[in-house]
């Protein structure tokens, strides 16, 4: 399958799954998440999930973040360049949908790319050796290559990995890990 048919065939598969679906494999995730040694770090990206594109719900995996005290950093994203601002989530940020359905803050204290530990990477596919594909406008490409080599890109996936490889151009930086409710996918050598 091309891209553009990976990403039809996807986007179905997830607009036929039902709230309490949604719920019951977001909180997998976040379960299986839990049993991953990459709890030592400080700083973590998460996407908030669009609701009408029916994403993984994160609010679990805030949870957990929230009950380590760790600092989360979420983005605004500028869909003239495809490029994404990151600020640290507290009590106070304030939160509003933008015109893609994406919860963003409104503003807030920006954090620095280079301070981030570890990446939560939204997907539509995924396949055995780490590469994925997204919406296509290529906004997680640029970020990723301008974190740090040690940073961790960790995708959550309501879907397990698809056999076929997928095709690689030279922006793609492949997952650590994925993480599905079924299963927790390691890319990485070094465990
Ligand atoms: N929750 C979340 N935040 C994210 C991403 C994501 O995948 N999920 N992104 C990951 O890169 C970036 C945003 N990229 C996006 C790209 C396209 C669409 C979207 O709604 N596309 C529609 C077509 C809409 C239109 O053209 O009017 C679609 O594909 O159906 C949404 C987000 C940054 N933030
Ligand atoms: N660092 C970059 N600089 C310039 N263009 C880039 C960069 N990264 C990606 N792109 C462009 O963005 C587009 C992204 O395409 P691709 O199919 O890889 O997106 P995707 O991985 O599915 O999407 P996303 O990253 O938004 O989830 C391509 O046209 C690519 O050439």
């Amino acid at each position: 399958m091309n891209k553009k048919a990976l990403r039809d065939h996807y986007k179905k598969l997830r607009s036929i799954l039902n709230d309490i679906e949604i719920d019951e494999r977001s909180i997998a995730i976040a379960n299986r998440l839990l049993q991953l040694s990459i709890w030592d770090f400080s700083y973590y990206h998460l996407f908030l999930p669009i609701e009408k594109q029916r994403e993984v719900d994160t609010e679990f995996v805030l949870n957990i973040l929230s009950g380590k005290d760790k600092n989360v950093i979420i983005s605004k994203s500028d869909f003239k360049d495809h490029s994404m601002q990151h600020f640290l989530l507290t009590d106070n940020t304030k939160i509003k949908p933008n015109s893609y359905g994406i919860p963003e803050p409104v503003d807030g204290i920006e954090v620095p790319i280079s301070k981030i530990d570890v990446v939560f990477v939204p997907l539509l596919a995924f396949d055995k050796k780490g590469n994925r594909v997204g919406y296509g406008k290529g906004f997680y490409d640029r970020f990723l290559n301008q974190c740090s080599e040690k940073t961790l890109k960790i995708g959550l996936s309501f879907f397990d990995a698809e056999e076929e490889t997928i095709d690689v151009s030279e922006f793609d930086k492949p997952l650590d890990y994925c993480i599905t409710p079924n299963k927790a996918y390691s890319f990485t050598t070094s465990d």
